[in-house]
């Protein structure tokens, strides 16, 4: 598969190098808008800033380019993208986190979420960890956390950052040099506390997880989620 990175950095270069190891061929890596014909690539990996991922996931939608995209911070704009998708037919793929394991903690996170609807004596908080490069906060895993337990759990119905009011899910952002992303889910009552935690060691679980991705959606038409392509159910 020709793969184009649009975004070089800290994941773009942890993906090239499994991209490679799975035997594919990087046509294009870039950390510009710019200066590059996307239609040289089978398809996409959009790993970003906030302020670009928008542009070039468009650029791929329109120009036939299957494209997935991990860049978080964005998502205001992500109607718009599926509604581009479905006018041109194309296929796309955004997940806040493409790790099997982080895939694993949303579906147990809901379970959870499920189970503490039924009783009255716990207040939940999420706190996530990550570098200090970080740009976007909270983290896009932190939120899907958030709306993971929003579905499930009547008793909330929104989520802030450092904000912890009733029927609202207070989420906590720290930023400590050097690590990969630690997501943490805390139930606390008077009694006792439930916690359930996500710790990543590095960045090859992202990286894998976006290269199984991108091989997936080759061929395919929509819009999917990781759900899709991990077949969780
Ligand atoms: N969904 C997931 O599994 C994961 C998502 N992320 C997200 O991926 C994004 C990138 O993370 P990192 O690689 O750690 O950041 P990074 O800062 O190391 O790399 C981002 C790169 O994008 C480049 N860039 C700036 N404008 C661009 C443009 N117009 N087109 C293409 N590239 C451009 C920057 O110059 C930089 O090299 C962040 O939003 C982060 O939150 C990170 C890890 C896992
Ligand atoms: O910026 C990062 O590094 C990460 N970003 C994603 C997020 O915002 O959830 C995924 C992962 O936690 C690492």
């Amino acid at each position: 598969m020709k793969i184009a990175l649009l975004g070089y950095g800290k994941m773009g270069k942890a993906i090239e190098a499994i991209a490679i190891q799975r035997g594919h061929d990087i046509v294009i890596k870039t950390s510009e808008q710019s200066g590059y014909n996307i239609t040289d690539a089978d398809v996409a990996i959009d790993f970003s800033v906030p302020s670009a991922a928008f542009n070039n996931i468009s650029n791929c939608i329109n120009n036939q380019v299957p494209v997935i995209s991990g860049t978080t911070g964005w998502l205001e704009q992500y109607n718009d993208v599926v509604s581009l998708c479905e006018k041109q037919k194309g296929a796309f793929i955004y997940a806040s986190n493409f790790s099997l394991g982080v895939n694993i903690f949303f579906e147990l996170n809901k379970v959870l979420a499920k189970m503490m609807a039924k009783v009255d004596d716990y207040n939940v908080d999420i706190e996530e960890i990550h570098h200090t490069q970080k740009l976007d906060a909270p983290s896009g895993t932190a939120i899907t956390l958030a709306e993971g337990i929003i579905d499930n759990n009547t008793a909330y119905q929104d989520w802030k950052l450092d904000v912890s009011d009733k029927n609202t899910i207070p989420i906590t952002a720290k930023r400590i040099p050097e690590v990969p992303g630690t997501h943490t889910i805390t139930y606390n009552s008077a009694i006792d506390t439930i916690k359930i935690e996500h710790e990543a060691h590095n960045r090859q679980g992202f990286a894998l997880g976006a290269v199984i991705a991108a091989e997936w959606l080759v061929g395919k038409t929509g819009i999917f989620t990781m759900k899709d392509v991990l077949a969780l159910d």
